[in-house]
């Protein structure tokens, strides 16, 4: 046996191999000692090898699913090997199998696939093409067949990886450490190298497909993502014991169609996760009003892919639009809205997207089987209701039409599946009577008992005289006859002792063993028939695979939109504009998470455009900085996700990133420091941020000395205005910076109101033009709880610092800096405002003024002196 188990764990190589023995997967060696450890399981021992115990570790088959969660939920792969041949007939050990690799992006099963979100599994290819370093990155989601690929610059992979989120990351062995950024979260699988050979890829994608190109794809000029996609396709194939059928195509995600969400953005805006990792309260949390998983996973994946094609936006819109209509003329005047019949009727449909990849593979429930039966006979009702609701909207009827299925189906289930089947096929129970005849015999000879034992029971007392004599079953010694042992001495020749009580015998007749060995056998015929039957049914559900899968798609979006459309309903969302222009403009913007964790919001403007490119936000802490930042950007992103938006109105423009720079975490684990990871960031930002992009930017520069800070958050919010353009929010405790507007046009001063009460400083949250007069970090510390006695001394501070003279320190700086720009020479001792050298500063500014000045609007006389007083400053 342990040569066999050798064997297979060759086979299994690095994963656990779960080996199954009667009742038992059990784990041996390493794996034994390793999985006892990440289950908590005993340790035990089996026979010897070379002398030493063998470490032995296992778990029941009737709990096997939740230590394979536990396992992969820790990131480790399990090869499950099973016992194939007849233990009666088998000489050596029964012949076992692997019949399937269970890893963690590879997941179908229902008890181990979370319902509301997807996992996925994803394999990249970095390298040089036309000479640029360049990723090819392709995923699956195999528990619904989805399978796309796209490519992009090396340092956008970081991005896409965190698009995707898979739950497992494939790559190459040579590129474990080097290629592959932050992966924080996916477990990492590695195969050989030459898996992502161009030529070899693209043949297995062709043979899956059954195709002779792959140009039908849409992957041409994209070579990296064909590599990746060829070597996913395989890796994936290997884990399953089917094929893949329900991976019926493979599309390419351009880049450009989504709004680029960098990780530590999609992070800080909290859209599916915490700030510590919780699921609530979160942007997802918020709308979900999902009444199907579906529909649920869909949300997730719309929110983490803003879209910045308008017309797709639109349409999405459009169809919320649609469904927050009032009831038509005829509806009657007690008529529910439309939307609460749809959604009450989406409440009955069961996970069809994830029933149809099951059928696929084989490894469906019965029961699921039966939910899709009842969801089958409702569907015909639910697209009509939103044909006739909803008749003139595009995507709407485009669902109604997906959902329409042939009734053969639907008959088909009916006529199968029992009206409340058994768990397991191997149970029996499961078809429905009146579908097979065969079936229905054998399950009436196999059940069919009652009546003759009573009848025979009465024959034997009658024949024996035994009024006490009884015709029992058990299971282990089948049919019998029990008689008490006082009247044991009656009994006829032909019944034979089957076993002795203290108090009885039990015997068996001749009729009564045939009798017993027809029903027994009926029973087993039964259930093999059963089975069979069953894989039959597979077989012929098969081909309705894609069309299962477009119904569920088609219910999972209506099920998004209808909670979109409830969600405004609800909280007086309303439907933003969407333009070309880069702009965003907001009036009475609220924060979508925040709105409902506070009794009353204050709502607030915001206006962002070619002219007004950057707001520099002041306002003292608790004020509502952040907040006000963040709302910004969700309903930006909740724009192009083509929901409505917590505003009384908006206009939002094309948007090609989101970048955030916000809070501080120190990422101990990866050696950098608050400030390291801060001015990591930043740099991120200033590499990459366009005219297009709108840049959340809070409080940088706090993170290391005063003027170290204040120098650095002047040069980086000059820089994003001057050459980058990008359209930023940038609060800001440093008053000197509020000075920037002065200098540059398209910056303005913004803050967040509050006043001072007898009883402390009274936060308003409003947005109010103009910077900040004061920062009351005192009077919030005084709220925080800081002793009294901190607090005097620390306002007797203030007021000798204040003393000595308006200027502070920074000021000075400042002062300095202005004075350099005017033409003076710098003080030797001067600080000086930013790293660059003084050229560049120089240029900047020369940049900035330039910028500043609209040369259509200048009258002869004005840009004379504009070129006078330029060339006093700068030459
Ligand atoms: N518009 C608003 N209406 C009502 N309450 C608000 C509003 N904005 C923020 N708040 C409340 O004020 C609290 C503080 O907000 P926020 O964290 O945005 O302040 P901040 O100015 O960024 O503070 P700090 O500078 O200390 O980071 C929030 O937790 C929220 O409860």
């Amino acid at each position: 046996m342990m040569q066999q188990y050798l064997k297979l764990k060759a086979q299994a190589s690095s994963y656990l191999l779960f080996y199954r023995m009667g009742d038992f997967y059990e784990m041996f060696y390493d794996d034994a000692q390793r999985g006892a450890k990440l289950l908590n399981l005993t340790l035990t021992k089996r026979g010897s090898s070379n002398g030493a115990p063998i470490p032995m570790a296992g778990v029941p088959v009737h709990a096997m699913e939740q230590y394979l969660a536990r396992l992969v939920a820790l990131g480790e792969s399990v090869a499950i090997c099973e016992q194939i041949g007849d233990p009666a007939a088998s000489k050596g050990p029964v012949e076992r199998k692997i019949v399937r690799i269970v890893t963690p992006g590879t997941l179908t099963d229902e008890a181990l696939l979370p319902a509301k979100a997807d996992r996925m599994i994803a394999a990249v290819h970095v390298a040089r093409h036309n000479k640029a370093l360049r990723a090819g990155l392709a995923w699956m989601n195999l528990a619904n067949g989805e399978f796309k690929a796209t490519e992009c610059a090396a340092d956008m992979l970081d991005s896409e990886l965190h698009r995707v989120a898979p739950a497992e990351l494939v790559c190459g062995e040579s590129q474990r450490t080097s290629a592959v950024g932050d992966t924080d979260g996916m477990a990492i699988s590695t195969i050989p190298d030459w898996h992502f050979e161009l030529d070899g890829a693209r043949q297995a994608l062709q043979q899956h497909f059954g195709v002779d190109t792959l140009d039908g794809f849409d992957l041409a000029g994209m070579p990296l993502a064909t590599s990746a996609a060829g070597a996913l396709l395989r890796y994936v194939s290997r884990t399953q014991s089917q094929t893949l059928s329900h991976v019926q195509s493979i599309s390419a995600d351009r880049a450009g169609a989504y709004v680029v969400l960098d990780p530590v953005t999609r992070k800080n805006l909290e859209l599916t996760e915490t700030l510590s990792g919780e699921e609530s309260p979160t942007l997802l949390s918020t709308l979900d009003h999902c009444e199907t998983p579906m529909g649920s996973r869909l949300l997730r994946r719309w929110l983490h892919n803003p879209l910045r094609d308008n017309e797709a936006v639109q349409q999405r819109q459009e169809a919320i639009r649609a469904l927050l209509a009032a009831p038509g003329p005829d509806a009657g005047l007690d008529a529910a809205p439309p939307l609460d019949a749809l959604r009450r009727q989406l409440n009955r449909y069961p996970d069809i997207e994830r029933i149809a990849t099951r059928v696929a593979l084989r490894s469906v429930r019965p029961r699921e089987l039966a939910s899709l039966r009842d969801a089958l006979g409702d569907l015909p009702s639910l697209a009509k209701a939103v044909r006739d609701a909803f008749a003139p909207v595009g995507k709407l009827q485009q669902f109604s039409a997906q959902m329409e299925l042939t009734p053969a189906l639907h008959t088909l289930l009916q006529r199968a599946i029992a009206p409340e089947p058994a768990l397991l096929v191997r149970d029996g129970g499961v078809l429905a009577p009146g579908y097979d005849a065969e079936l229905d015999e054998l399950r009436r000879l196999a059940s069919d008992n009652g009546e003759f034992l009573v009848e025979l029971e009465a024959r034997e007392r009658a024949r024996t005289g035994i009024g006490n004599l009884r015709v029992e079953f058990n299971r282990v010694h089948g049919f019998y006859i029990e008689v008490s042992r006082g009247q044991a001495d009656k009994v006829p020749d032909d019944y034979r002792r089957r076993q002795t009580l203290k108090n009885a015998e039990r015997y068996i007749t001749p009729e009564l063993k045939s009798w017993e060995d027809k029903v027994l056998s009926a029973k087993d015929r039964s259930l093999a028939r059963e089975k069979g039957l069953f894989e039959e049914l597979l077989d012929q559900l098969a081909p309705s695979v894609p069309a299962l899968s477009q119904c569920a798609a088609a219910l999972a979006e209506l099920d998004v939109l209808a909670a979109l459309a409830e969600h405004a309903r609800q909280n007086e969302w309303a439907a933003p504009e969407l333009c070309e222009a880069s702009e965003i403009v907001i009036e009475a913007g609220r924060h979508p998470v925040v709105e409902h964790s506070i009794e009353r919001f204050t709502p607030n403007d915001c206006e962002l455009g070619p002219q007004r490119r950057m707001l520099l936000i002041t306002g003292p802490n608790m004020g509502g900085k952040s907040t006000y930042m963040r709302q910004v950007a969700l309903i930006v992103l909740l724009a192009r996700t083509g929901s409505f938006v917590p505003a009384a109105s908006a206009r939002i423009g094309q948007i090609d990133r989101i970048f955030t720079r916000i809070g501080a975490a120190d990422d101990l684990a990866g050696g950098r420091s608050t400030f390291m990871m801060e001015m990591t960031e930043a740099a991120a930002i200033l590499a990459a941020s366009t005219p297009q992009s709108l840049v959340l930017m809070d409080e940088i520069g706090r993170g290391t000395s005063t003027y170290d800070g204040l120098a650095l958050a002047w040069s980086i919010a000059h820089r994003l205005l001057t050459h980058n353009q990008a359209l930023t929010l940038f609060a800001t405790h440093y008053f000197e910076i509020t000075r920037l507007p002065g200098e540059a046009q398209c910056a303005a001063n913004i803050h967040l109101a509050a006043a001072e009460s007898p009883s402390g400083i009274v936060f308003l949250h409003q947005v109010q033009p103009g910077p900040a007069s004061r920062s009351y970090g005192i009077q919030v510390a005084q709220r925080a709880g800081i002793p009294p006695a901190v607090i005097r001394r620390a306002s007797q501070e203030l007021s000798r610092l204040e003393a000595r003279g308006a200027p502070t320190p920074q000021l000075d700086l400042f002062a300095a800096a202005a004075t350099r720009a005017q033409g003076d020479e710098p003080a030797a001792n001067d600080a000086r405002p930013d790293q660059e050298p003084e050229h560049e500063q120089a240029a900047d500014a020369l940049r900035a003024e330039l910028a500043a000045i609209d040369p259509d609007q200048l009258t002869p006389r004005e840009a004379l002196d504009a070129l006078y007083r330029l060339r006093n400053a700068y030459l």
